[in-house]
């Protein structure tokens, strides 16, 4: 079984807590994961225990092939050794047999790029967001991002389709909630690229996708990305363009264009994150300084939110 390095530690399988497979009970699916389902299910903590906890349980299917198992089992890993307020948090794991289980902290209010979408402004009513609310959903991935960096740990995969809301209702809180699994929901956000991994090419530096370069500075640029999707409410980035002409432009120096109504605050934090040297770009201490000032510009909280007119996009 795989052994894993993290801040400086190694870990094995033994790190992680077994839970009782009889204390789970799987309730109804809530979407596919990039193995299995994740369904919504009960957790009872102690045997003699009348209340059960909600979790989401992420399976893994009995035919799989030894990489599935081990990347299961790495991510895993990975999440057991976070502990931060915007990740999602790891309860245990049923790998004593089939179908092995990773049990997670249920998160009710879906993906973040699904709620920015169903939020947008419709004829028949206005979006239920403000400003405040969509700055409010940056700083918390952020902050996830900057505990990330502090532990030397590489995501590779920021985007607002990794990352799920505790609510959809005020007061929610936005978690990064995945670590290279939740791919195949959003598979035309990813790019096979001389027919190896898929690559999320519009959310990569030109270092990345060049030269296979990837550090904390990787993270800082998708995030960027992810501002945009946060401030378009849900676009695919470079609307309509192709993955290959995403690497051309950027190459040269293009970039995302501002979304209608974007707040110039807003946008300077985006162009900074998508410097063409990584050492140029902010490290995410910094961004939450800007989103903090953000928050604190009238102007930039009484900005309107419009959604994008004209082209439409995919998924
Ligand atoms: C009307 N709407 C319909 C949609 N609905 C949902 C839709 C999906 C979810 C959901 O997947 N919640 C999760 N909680 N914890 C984890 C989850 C997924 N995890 C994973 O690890 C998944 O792999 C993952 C990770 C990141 C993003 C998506 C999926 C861990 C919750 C509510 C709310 C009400």
């Amino acid at each position: 079984n795989p052994n894993y390095e993290f801040a400086g530690e190694r870990y094995t399988l033994k790190d992680l807590k077994e839970v009782p497979r009889e204390h789970l009970r799987l309730l109804r699916a809530l979407g596919q994961g990039a193995f299995g389902e994740v369904y919504e299910g009960l957790y009872k903590m102690r045997p003699g225990d009348a209340v059960e906890m909600p979790v989401a349980v992420k399976t893994l299917p009995e035919l799989s092939t030894l990489q599935a198992e081990n990347d299961f089992m790495l991510e895993a890993l990975i999440m057991g050794k976070f502990s931060h307020p915007n990740i999602v948090h790891l309860i245990g794991v049923c790998f004593d047999k089939h179908p092995r289980y990773i049990v997670l902290e249920l998160l009710s209010g879906g993906d973040l790029k699904t709620f920015l979408r169903e939020s947008r402004p419709r004829n028949d009513r206005p979006s239920p967001l403000n400003m405040k609310d969509l700055l409010m959903c940056c700083v918390d991935v952020a902050k996830g991002c900057k505990y990330l960096e502090e532990n030397r740990f590489i995501h590779r995969d920021i985007a607002a389709r990794n990352c799920l809301l505790t609510a959809k209702t005020p007061g929610r809180i936005v978690k990064i909630a995945d670590f290279g699994m939740a791919r195949e929901v959003y598979m035309s956000d990813y790019y096979r690229k001389g027919g190896k991994a898929m690559l999320p090419i519009k959310w990569m530096p030109p270092e990345a996708f060049l030269d296979g370069i990837f550090t904390t500075k990787t993270d800082v640029w998708s995030y960027g990305v992810l501002l945009w999707e946060v401030m378009s409410l849900g676009y695919m980035p470079y609307t309509g363009c192709a993955n290959r002409n995403v690497m051309s432009l950027v190459v040269s120096g293009g970039r995302l264009e501002p979304p209608p109504n974007c707040p110039p605050m807003v946008y300077a934090i985006m162009t900074s994150c998508w410097h063409p040297e990584p050492h140029k770009r902010p490290d995410f201490a910094t961004i939450l300084d800007k989103l903090s000032a953000c928050l604190q510009d009238p102007d930039t909280l009484a900005t309107p939110l419009k959604p994008m007119t004209g082209l439409s996009e995919s998924a």
